[in-house]
């Protein structure tokens, strides 16, 4: 379980997140903003990355507390490695760090995804190829928590497939997801809630059945929300 309370994470005089409240409990989460709207701010916080104010906790544990790592699997919206190291290095690193010693979960990640060129130097390998050591990475230690912001850039069609299964088999087994992305087809097709987050506020909640109830896209629910479809039709106005 993910429980976000009153988070506020500011740069300098810009407030990116402002007093955001959500949980996520065994469930794929999905926050959906436009750009700039606080969403990897968030992420980051959780992963206690920028500073912050407010209460994180996952599975009971604040998220303050070192310990919390471990039941976390994050990718990252921009996959930054340590560039000269290959895949194979940096699972034993990333293992080493997380003091894990079975790594029969990333070989078998390692063959999922195909990933051959775990001799070779990240800076060789392809955008998706990198995203999948990300995925592999995050995934190696059975996180509770996965964090996915954006993974699905750059995967080809075996592989997007491959991390949906997870994405359910890890709710499946009494995990949760949390989910960013711009991809209207990902959140609708996977999450079981949509929190729409808008200027650092979460702006409104909603889930896939009770759009479908309403017979309401996601994309117009979003545009809705966000006040986006009025900005729309001035643009289309101006165009015109
Ligand atoms: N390191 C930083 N220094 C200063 N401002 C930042 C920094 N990182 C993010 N911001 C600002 O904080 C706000 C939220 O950014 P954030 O990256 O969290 O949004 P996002 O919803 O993830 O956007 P996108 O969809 O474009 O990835 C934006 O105004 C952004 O310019």
């Amino acid at each position: 379980m993910l429980k976000v309370e009153a988070l506020k994470v500011r740069y300098g005089d810009v407030l990116a997140v402002d007093g955001l409240t959500f949980q996520a409990k065994g469930e794929v989460y999905c926050l959906l903003g436009p750009n700039g709207a606080g969403k990897t701010s968030t992420v980051k916080a959780i992963m206690d990355a920028v500073p912050y104010e407010g209460y994180i906790e996952v599975y009971g544990v604040n998220a303050k507390e070192p310990v919390v790592k471990n039941l976390i699997g994050y990718v990252p919206e921009q996959v930054a490695f340590f560039e000269y190291m290959k895949p194979k290095e940096l699972i034993e690193f990333m293992a080493a760090l997380r003091g894990l010693n079975d790594l029969s979960t990333a070989q078998k990640l390692v063959e999922a995804f195909n990933l051959s060129n775990v001799d070779q130097p990240l800076y060789t390998l392809s955008m998706g190829t990198r995203q999948k050591v990300a995925i592999v990475l995050a995934l190696m230690h059975s996180p509770k928590l996965l964090i996915l912001d954006e993974a699905f850039n750059g995967l080809d069609v075996f592989s997007a497939k491959l991390l949906k299964e997870i994405v359910t088999n890890q709710v499946r087994g009494g995990g949760t997801v949390l989910f960013s992305t711009h991809v209207m087809e990902i959140a609708e097709k996977m999450c079981t809630r949509i929190g729409i987050i808008n200027r650092g506020k979460l702006v409104s909640e909603t889930t896939p059945s009770t759009l479908r109830e309403h017979g309401e896209s996601l994309e117009d629910f979003f545009l809705t929300t966000t006040g986006l479809d009025e900005s729309l039709r001035e643009v289309l106005k101006g165009l015109e």
